[in-house]
């Protein structure tokens, strides 16, 4: 089913041939640089995956990228990872984190465009961004482009708060307290980037209360039915 759905991206958007000296130098007419395969630079396709903390996001991505191998990029994941590097920004982002508020778009949306561009995978599943519509609207300047399709995983808020409480992961945004913040920001913050997407129709709400298995038999026909 995904060969079928690759094709139709064929279709609808041509990839790019290009001479294979020019290709530490040409553009897909992005702003970023993207890694050519097999002589052809394919365009990007991106599917942004939102939801409150702990709907799920993270999990289901890993399903979707067994099964429809696209490459999963967590804005939280990438954050985390330069916190605890020597970067400039490492403290800011700890306090920020642990405070549940938004770390400045700028900062995130390059940790994004530095993971596209060494990536060899087109397709990409940016898990847990745009958070705001300022995030929304740094990533179309920086990147330059748009989501294909943005997955909402709509998961009570009792729900959350047990399964993060219970994820153990020793993420220091993971107590009651940052919680409380971080449903804040989300219903703030979150929701109007979600109606935004809604309102544009390229948004599937999913139901987020089930096993994983079920969840996944709801995001499977997604993929399996878009025309990309
Ligand atoms: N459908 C589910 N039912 C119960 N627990 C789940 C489910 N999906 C994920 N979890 C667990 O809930 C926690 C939060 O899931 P995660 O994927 O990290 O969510 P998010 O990335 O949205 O914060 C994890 O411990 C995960 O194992
Ligand atoms: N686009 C983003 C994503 C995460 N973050 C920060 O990182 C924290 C954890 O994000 P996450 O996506 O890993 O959290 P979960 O929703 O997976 O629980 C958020 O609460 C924010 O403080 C951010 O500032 N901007
Ligand atoms: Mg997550």
């Amino acid at each position: 089913m995904w060969r079928r759905a690759t094709l139709f991206l064929r279709v609808l958007e041509p990839p790019i041939h290009i001479n294979a000296s020019l290709s530490q130098t040409f553009t897909t007419g992005f702003p970023f640089h993207f890694q050519e395969k097999d002589g052809i630079c394919p365009k990007p396709l991106i599917t942004f995956v939102l939801g409150g903390p702990g709907s799920g996001k993270g999990t289901q991505c890993g399903k979707i990228v067994e099964t429809f191998g696209f490459k999963h990029l967590s804005a939280g994941d990438l954050l985390r990872r330069e916190m605890v590097s020597d970067s400039e920004y490492g403290s800011m982002i700890m306090n920020t984190i642990g405070e549940g508020r938004i770390v400045p778009s700028e900062v995130t949306v390059k940790l994004i465009l530095r993971e596209m561009e060494s990536s060899d995978n087109h397709k990409f599943l940016i898990d847990g961004f745009p958070r705001s519509q300022e995030n929304r609207i740094a990533f179309e300047q920086i990147i330059g482009a748009e989501p294909h399709m943005v997955l909402f995983f709509d998961c009570p808020e009792e729900e959350m708060v047990k399964r993060v409480l219970s994820r153990n992961q020793g993420r220091i945004d993971d107590n009651i307290n940052t919680i409380k913040n971080r449903l804040q920001v989300f219903e703030s913050l979150n929701l109007p980037v979600i109606d935004y997407y809604a309102k544009k129709g390229k948004l599937y709400r999913i139901n987020a209360v089930g096993t994983v298995d079920e969840i996944f038999e709801h995001v499977r026909p997604v993929f399996e039915a878009c025309e990309f």
